[in-house]
């Protein structure tokens, strides 16, 4: 029976490609004539945008290594989606160790082994060791702690996991409860879950992967609590990979998405470690039990790998944007539906203002967040420089910045794959389109880092700071300075006279720039009101406020985000016809932006009814001249088809055979009469079957 299934599915997918779809145009020659009609070079602005030819012909280089493995090949990332937990578990971690040892043999090198791994989009349990355990060691070791801990590391003898959350908390890093008590008489530290509260709860790669992890404790010497320090210390038997005494760790269970990653718990019973086991770089502690606290300006050394997880999660929001904007246009510039006469040519669904409107900001959004990510990652590095010289003075602006962003980007992202998924419809909710998964795995990090609601109001305190700065005669600098001439900005009145005027930069620029000082002085005011002239960063005026608060951070964050594309566009090397349409670009998401908000505009006069009107006009006439240029723009972000992983959005068009052809061959598929017959439908359904039941009753 399996055979002749076997048998007839090849037939049907061998039938399939003779077959034309009637009424119909083939959608490999709808994406070939979009490709024609495009105004600019997809290709060379992939190049652009990928950072020159060499990256893209790495990363093809990568792809076919990839393919020539068992694990892998396009067999294995296509079936990805019919595997259980513990497939992709395993699959996870077989694929990372694999890249490890590539990397070790010298036939990759280090950034070849990071690109190979977002190439293939199967994320293991190694993740957190590469990504915080080995940075913490990094940052947070002293010489003598990094030349110990780091070759192990890095040979994966040992492996590990970043474990700071707890059940009861994960915003409130500072009320974290493990403790870390320092006994004198032996040198050790005694690491303890006091309350159900403080199991350590979410880290990645904790569950089953994990032989160490970096643990977030309080400091206690002589009873006095220094609050959260780092530990590096050992959970499981590096022979038998079983906790060790006083252990209890496991898997915290199946999640929304991301379900290869064994995030797991962590429960302490009085765990000795020694003395040296606590990251020293920045504070230490004696063998006598001298506690001496990181400098002033270290006070915040122990929020440093978070800051720096920050910074890869703007970087990567864009390019998570791009694949699932990849995918939705090509997808919709195949898609017909309707005609006015049954037999008629349909449209292509992106030509409904609806799916343009939804998709053409989005694939905008992408871009922005692409040069927002290189300019965040450029700064990030920086700071990197600089505080390797021992200069952190640009971590708060970094931090604040960051903070805002991505929030910002994430959010963006999240809801962007989603609006993508929708606006595939039917064929968008199977698995096949790639779109479900890309959401259930990526959603998590509007959370993850810091809760996007918490990091905007790091950014929305800084932003009143700098308001009250301002109001007191001090300078402020850095991102917010635009702040410094609110009094003048709360007086000027929108200039756009035409809908044309909407297009130009200074126009877009102002009214970003004009929003978000009304919300921040707004803001401010807000945070005044009872506080006799004094701000409560945690009392009722802020808790009560935290709606306007976070609106006020995000429309920061989008002046920065807008400003910094619109820059990168005026910098980039771009022929003129690419350089034409990104303008196009930059300005329909500064409109997207402002009409999302619009009401924010009217609420002190700034804008009249007839701009916002023309406003709109303008967008709805910017969708109609993108709209050729819809499939050149993200075939210039350059993701290949074995990354996009997607029936819809491959790159020929041939999406009905894709989703024939994989629905076919999967494993409910492998007998016709499918797995339940037997036990469960044979007993109802076949009369002889029914038959023999009832002579038995
Ligand atoms: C692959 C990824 C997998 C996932 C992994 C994870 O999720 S791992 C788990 C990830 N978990 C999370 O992400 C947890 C999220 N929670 C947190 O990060 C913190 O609890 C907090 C930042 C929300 C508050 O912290 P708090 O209560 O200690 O601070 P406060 O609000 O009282 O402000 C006091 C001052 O500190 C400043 N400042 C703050 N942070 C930084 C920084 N990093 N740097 C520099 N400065 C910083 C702030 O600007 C303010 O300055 P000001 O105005 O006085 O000049
Ligand atoms: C997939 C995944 C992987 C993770 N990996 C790790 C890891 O490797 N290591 C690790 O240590 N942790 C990890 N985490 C934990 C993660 O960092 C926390 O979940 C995150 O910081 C949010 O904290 P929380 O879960 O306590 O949410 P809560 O703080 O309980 O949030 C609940 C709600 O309250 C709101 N809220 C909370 N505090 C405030 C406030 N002060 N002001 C306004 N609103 C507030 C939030 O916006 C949210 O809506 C991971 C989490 C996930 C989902």
């Amino acid at each position: 029976m399996v055979r002749e299934h076997c048998d007839r599915t090849t037939a049907l997918v061998n039938e399939s490609s003779q077959l034309v779809l009637a009424g119909h145009v083939e959608p490999q020659d709808d994406l070939r004539a979009e490709r024609k009609r495009a105004s600019f070079s997809s290709q060379e602005l992939a190049v652009v945008l990928n950072g020159g030819t060499e990256v893209l012909q790495r990363r093809s280089r990568l792809i076919s290594q990839l393919q020539s493995t068992s694990w892998g090949s396009q067999a294995a990332v296509s079936q990805r989606c019919f595997h259980s937990r513990e497939q992709l578990h395993v699959e996870g971690l077989v694929a990372q160790t694999e890249i490890w040892k590539l990397m070790q043999s010298g036939a990759l090198s280090q950034q070849d082994a990071k690109d190979m791994e977002t190439l293939l989009t199967l994320p293991g349990g190694l993740t957190l060791h590469q990504y915080m355990f080995i940075p913490t060691i990094e940052t947070q070791g002293d010489e003598e702690q990094q030349a110990y801990w780091l070759p192990k590391a890095r040979a994966l003898e040992i492996t590990g996991a970043y474990a700071q959350t707890e059940m009861g908390h994960g915003t409130f890093v500072r009320g974290l409860e493990t403790t870390a008590t320092y006994d004198r008489a032996s040198e050790e530290f005694i690491i303890h879950s006091p309350a159900l509260s403080s199991i350590k709860w979410w880290p990645g790669g904790l569950g089953k992967t994990a032989t160490h992890c970096i643990m977030l404790a309080r400091l206690i010497i002589n009873s006095k609590d220094h609050g959260l320090h780092p530990f590096v210390m050992q959970i499981r038997d590096l022979h038998t990979h079983l906790p060790l005494a006083g252990v209890r760790v496991g898997d915290i269970g199946p999640k929304f998405g991301y379900n290869g990653v064994d995030n797991g718990y962590l429960m302490l019973d009085r765990v000795r470690i020694p003395r040296r086991a606590m990251l020293m770089r920045h504070a230490r502690v004696t063998p006598d039990g001298h506690y001496f606290p990181p400098s002033a300006e270290n006070a915040k050394a122990t929020y440093g790998t978070m800051v720096a997880i920050r910074a890869l999660l703007v970087d990567e929001a864009g390019w998570v944007l791009a694949r699932a904007t990849t995918i939705a246009v090509r997808y919709t510039a195949i898609r017909r539906q309707t005609s006015e006469r049954v037999g008629d040519k349909e449209l292509q669904v992106l030509d409904y203002q609806n799916l343009a409107a939804t998709l053409l900001p989005l694939v905008a959004s992408a871009y922005a967040l692409i040069f927002m990510g290189k300019a965040s990652s450029d700064m990030y590095k920086r700071f990197e420089q600089d505080r390797d010289a021992g200069n952190l003075a640009s971590l708060p602006e970094l931090h604040v910045l960051l903070a805002g962003m991505k929030a910002l980007s994430t959010w963006t992202a999240a809801d962007g794959i989603e609006a993508c998924r929708r606006g595939c419809g039917g064929h968008g909710y199977s698995a096949l389109s790639g779109l479900p998964d890309l959401y259930a795995s990526y959603v998590q990090n509007v959370t993850l880092e810091g809760d996007n609601n918490v990091m905007s109001l790091q950014t929305a305190r800084h932003l009143v700071k700098s308001q009250e700065a301002v109001a007191k005669g001090r300078r402020v600098e850095g991102s917010a300075a635009y702040l410094q001439r609110a009094e003048q900005e709360l007086h000027r009145k929108c200039s756009v006279q035409a809908p044309q005027d909407w297009q130009t930069a200074e126009v877009l620029d102002a009214a970003l720039r004009h929003r978000a000082t009304y919300l921040a002085a707004e803001g401010h005011k807000l945070l005044l009101r009872h506080g006799g002239g004094k701000i409560n960063f945690a009392g009722p005026d802020w808790n009560g406020n935290t709606v306007q608060l976070i609106h006020m951070a995000q429309a920061h964050s989008q002046l920065v985000l807008h400003t910094t594309f619109a820059q990168s566009v005026h910098q980039a090397d771009l022929e003129p016809a690419a350089r034409a349409a990104l303008i196009k670009l930059v300005a329909l998401h500064g409109m997207s932006l402002l009409l999302r908000d619009l009401q924010d505009l009217f609420m002190d006069g700034y804008l009249q009814a007839f701009q916002a009107q023309m406003l709109v006009q303008r967008r709805n006439e910017l969708l109609l001249e993108l709209r050729p240029d819809a499939v050149a723009l993200v075939d210039s972000f350059g993701i290949a088809d074995y990354q996009l992983n997607s029936c819809l959005g491959r790159s020929d068009g041939d999406v009905y055979r894709a989703l024939l052809e994989a629905a076919s061959g999967q494993q409910l598929n492998k007998t016709e009469e499918g797995p339940a017959w037997n036990a469960v439908l044979k007993p109802w359904l076949d009369p002889a079957s029914r038959q023999q039941a009832r002579s038995k009753l």
